[in-house]
Protein backbone atom coordinates (compact mmCIF):
# COMPACT_ATOMS: atom_id res chain seq x y z
CA UNK A 1 0.00 0.00 0.00
CA UNK A 2 2.68 2.17 0.70
CA UNK A 3 4.94 1.50 -2.04
CA UNK A 4 1.67 2.08 -4.17
CA UNK A 5 0.97 5.61 -2.95
CA UNK A 6 5.17 5.94 -3.26
CA UNK A 7 5.12 5.28 -7.20
CA UNK A 8 1.88 7.88 -7.45
CA UNK A 9 3.83 10.68 -6.23
CA UNK A 10 6.36 10.04 -8.41
CA UNK A 11 3.59 9.48 -11.13
CA UNK A 12 2.10 13.09 -10.06
CA UNK A 13 5.31 14.81 -10.08
CA UNK A 14 6.14 13.53 -13.93
CA UNK A 15 2.86 14.82 -15.08
CA UNK A 16 3.84 18.29 -13.09
CA UNK A 17 6.71 18.06 -15.18
CA UNK A 18 5.20 17.51 -18.51
CA UNK A 19 2.33 20.56 -17.69
CA UNK A 20 5.41 22.57 -17.24
CA UNK A 21 7.07 22.04 -20.81
CA UNK A 22 3.91 22.09 -22.35
CA UNK A 23 2.37 25.03 -21.01
CA UNK A 24 5.79 27.34 -20.00
CA UNK A 25 7.68 28.83 -22.51
CA UNK A 26 10.34 29.91 -20.10
CA UNK A 27 10.53 26.51 -18.49
CA UNK A 28 11.33 25.05 -22.27
CA UNK A 29 14.09 27.73 -22.62
CA UNK A 30 15.52 26.84 -20.03
CA UNK A 31 15.76 23.01 -20.30
CA UNK A 32 17.07 23.49 -23.65
CA UNK A 33 19.47 26.03 -22.00
CA UNK A 34 20.48 23.61 -19.21
CA UNK A 35 20.84 20.67 -22.47
CA UNK A 36 23.59 23.07 -24.24
CA UNK A 37 25.18 23.79 -20.83
CA UNK A 38 25.72 19.93 -20.09
CA UNK A 39 27.01 19.28 -23.82
CA UNK A 40 29.21 22.63 -23.75
CA UNK A 41 30.29 21.13 -19.89
CA UNK A 42 31.22 17.94 -21.37
CA UNK A 43 33.45 19.24 -24.66
CA UNK A 44 35.27 21.22 -22.42
CA UNK A 45 35.95 18.41 -19.78
CA UNK A 46 34.99 20.88 -16.68
CA UNK A 47 36.38 19.13 -13.30
CA UNK A 48 34.18 16.93 -10.41
CA UNK A 49 34.34 20.45 -8.56
CA UNK A 50 32.93 22.35 -12.03
CA UNK A 51 30.13 19.35 -12.77
CA UNK A 52 28.83 19.78 -8.54
CA UNK A 53 28.27 23.73 -9.46
CA UNK A 54 27.22 23.48 -12.84
CA UNK A 55 24.49 20.60 -11.95
CA UNK A 56 23.35 23.06 -8.92
CA UNK A 57 22.90 25.71 -10.61
CA UNK A 58 21.08 23.99 -13.24
CA UNK A 59 18.75 22.69 -10.39
CA UNK A 60 18.05 25.90 -9.20
CA UNK A 61 16.93 27.76 -12.30
CA UNK A 62 14.62 24.81 -13.45
CA UNK A 63 13.19 24.68 -9.66
CA UNK A 64 12.89 28.10 -9.41
CA UNK A 65 10.73 28.01 -13.36
CA UNK A 66 8.71 25.27 -11.63
CA UNK A 67 7.78 27.38 -8.30
CA UNK A 68 6.87 30.56 -10.19
CA UNK A 69 4.49 28.17 -12.48
CA UNK A 70 3.04 27.06 -9.62
CA UNK A 71 2.58 30.37 -8.01
CA UNK A 72 0.87 31.97 -11.29
CA UNK A 73 -1.36 28.97 -11.37
CA UNK A 74 -2.54 29.67 -7.33
CA UNK A 75 -2.56 33.37 -8.31
CA UNK A 76 -4.80 33.01 -11.49
CA UNK A 77 -6.52 30.61 -8.94
CA UNK A 78 -7.53 33.13 -5.70
CA UNK A 79 -7.71 36.50 -8.13
CA UNK A 80 -9.31 35.75 -11.75
CA UNK A 81 -9.83 39.05 -12.42
CA UNK A 82 -7.25 42.28 -12.64
CA UNK A 83 -5.65 43.35 -9.40
CA UNK A 84 -2.32 45.21 -8.33
CA UNK A 85 -1.42 42.65 -5.81
CA UNK A 86 -1.42 39.78 -8.68
CA UNK A 87 0.60 41.64 -10.65
CA UNK A 88 3.32 42.00 -8.11
CA UNK A 89 3.23 38.64 -6.62
CA UNK A 90 3.71 37.23 -9.94
CA UNK A 91 6.38 39.92 -11.09
CA UNK A 92 8.51 39.12 -7.92
CA UNK A 93 8.20 35.58 -8.81
CA UNK A 94 9.48 36.34 -12.25
CA UNK A 95 11.99 38.46 -11.25
CA UNK A 96 13.44 35.58 -8.66
CA UNK A 97 13.94 33.27 -11.47
CA UNK A 98 15.76 36.22 -13.29
CA UNK A 99 18.27 36.67 -10.63
CA UNK A 100 19.13 33.22 -10.19
CA UNK A 101 19.52 32.87 -13.92
CA UNK A 102 21.71 36.16 -14.40
CA UNK A 103 23.47 34.73 -11.60
CA UNK A 104 24.03 31.47 -13.04
CA UNK A 105 24.80 32.94 -16.02
CA UNK A 106 27.48 34.42 -15.07
CA UNK A 107 29.10 31.69 -13.16
CA UNK A 108 28.93 29.56 -16.38
CA UNK A 109 30.87 32.16 -18.41
CA UNK A 110 33.36 32.47 -15.46
CA UNK A 111 33.77 28.87 -16.01
CA UNK A 112 33.52 28.30 -19.28
CA UNK A 113 35.45 31.42 -20.40
CA UNK A 114 39.10 30.68 -19.50
CA UNK A 115 38.94 27.14 -20.58
CA UNK A 116 37.65 28.03 -24.21
CA UNK A 117 40.60 30.80 -23.75
CA UNK A 118 42.73 28.35 -23.54
CA UNK A 119 41.63 26.00 -26.41
CA UNK A 120 41.63 28.81 -28.60
CA UNK A 121 45.43 30.42 -27.69
N1 LIG B 1 -4.54 38.89 -12.27
C1 LIG B 1 -3.64 39.81 -12.65
N2 LIG B 1 -3.76 41.09 -12.25
C2 LIG B 1 -2.88 42.03 -12.61
N3 LIG B 1 -1.80 41.79 -13.40
C3 LIG B 1 -1.62 40.54 -13.85
C4 LIG B 1 -2.52 39.49 -13.51
N4 LIG B 1 -2.08 38.36 -14.12
C5 LIG B 1 -0.97 38.69 -14.77
N5 LIG B 1 -0.68 39.99 -14.64
C6 LIG B 1 0.48 40.70 -15.16
O1 LIG B 1 0.36 40.85 -16.57
C7 LIG B 1 1.66 40.84 -17.16
C8 LIG B 1 1.72 39.85 -18.29
O2 LIG B 1 1.46 38.59 -17.77
P1 LIG B 1 1.72 37.32 -18.72
O3 LIG B 1 0.97 37.49 -19.98
O4 LIG B 1 3.18 37.08 -18.83
O5 LIG B 1 1.09 36.12 -18.01
P2 LIG B 1 1.17 35.69 -16.52
O6 LIG B 1 -0.15 36.06 -15.94
O7 LIG B 1 2.41 36.24 -15.87
O8 LIG B 1 1.29 34.13 -16.63
P3 LIG B 1 0.09 33.12 -16.88
O9 LIG B 1 -0.76 33.71 -17.97
O10 LIG B 1 0.80 31.87 -17.29
O11 LIG B 1 -0.61 32.99 -15.57
C9 LIG B 1 2.65 40.55 -16.03
O12 LIG B 1 3.22 41.75 -15.57
C10 LIG B 1 1.77 39.95 -14.95
O13 LIG B 1 2.26 40.18 -13.65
Amino acid sequence: MWSKKFWHGFHYAFEGFIHAVKTERNFRFHLVSALIVLVVSWWLRISFFEWIIVILLITGVLVLELLNTVLERVVNLIMPTQHPLAKQAKDVSAAAVFVFALASAIIGLLIFLPKISTMIN
